[in-house]
């Protein structure tokens, strides 16, 4: 357990997971925007890392050699929900992580015991007293258990590809889908963290609903739980 951890928070933290494309980013920046909270996009510290590991020429599929450059890079999440910014060693990263060697990358480098502790430790750190909205793959699970609101958010994977590659600018679908699908695979299949629904997580299929429309189921179930505080 981290200092953070040690006395009880006094803020709110909005837990979301899900699988890759099924809204996270969008949702969480929409909730924690209109309800004055902050961001953390924990996928963006995994890529931060991923792009650290293959600047210096780490081999992403050696465990070992990814191991030990995990407490090398130091990264900084800004946590403005409409500027969320990610810097490695001072540089600033966050267009670099959204390319393609990162993404192909980012999912072996995950599954490193070393590099989800490393991250752990400065997710904690970041949650520190809360008023956070928190989105990964293991919000609810590991990082953050004592959320006061858990979501899980799903949509089929063809409406997450199209979703995507209209985002792109039209990219290939399939081809998208393709890499969505096989990132799902190792994040839920991976011994560390897994990608799961957690425990007392709400689920919400986003597929059948605009972006406003989850949003607001969102921000609905959180005052229902302060409302029952
Ligand atoms: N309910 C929705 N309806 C339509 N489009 C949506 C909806 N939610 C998100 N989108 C769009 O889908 C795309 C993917 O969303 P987003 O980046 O928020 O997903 P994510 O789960 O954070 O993805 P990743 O796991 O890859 O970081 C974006 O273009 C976003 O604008
Ligand atoms: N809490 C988290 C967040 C992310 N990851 C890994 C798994 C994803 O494939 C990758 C990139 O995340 P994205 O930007 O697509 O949300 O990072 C994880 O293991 N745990």
């Amino acid at each position: 357990m981290t200092s953070a951890q040690s006395s009880p928070r006094t803020g709110i933290v909005i837990a979301l997971d899900g699988p890759s494309g099924s809204g996270k980013s969008s949702t969480s920046r929409g909730v924690a925007t209109r309800l004055g909270l902050r961001y953390l996009d924990t996928g963006a510290m995994f890529r931060a890392m991923t792009w650290a590991m293959l600047e210096a020429g780490i081999d992403v599929h050696d465990a070992a050699a990814v191991a030990a450059y995990a407490t090398t890079p130091q990264l900084v999440s800004g946590t403005d929900p409409q500027a969320p910014t990610i810097h490695v060693d001072g540089v600033d990263v966050g267009e670099a992580i959204r390319g393609e060697a990162v993404t192909g990358a980012v999912s072996p480098v995950s599954t490193v015991p070393e590099v989800r502790t490393r991250l752990l430790e400065l997710q904690r750190e970041i949650i520190g007293d809360g008023d956070i909205v928190v989105e990964g793959r293991d919000i609810g699970s590991v990082v953050a258990p004592d959320a006061e609101v858990k979501l899980y958010l799903t949509a089929d994977a063809a409406a997450r590809a199209a979703r995507r590659a209209l985002e792109e600018g039209g990219s290939d679908v399939a081809a998208t889908e393709a890499s969505l699908l096989a990132r799902d695979a190792i994040d839920s299949t991976r011994k560390a963290a897994p990608l799961t629904m957690p425990d007392g997580a709400t689920h919400i299929d986003t597929t059948a609903y605009t972006l406003d429309q989850v949003i607001d189921q969102v921000i609905a179930l959180v005052q229902a739980v302060q409302g029952s505080e």
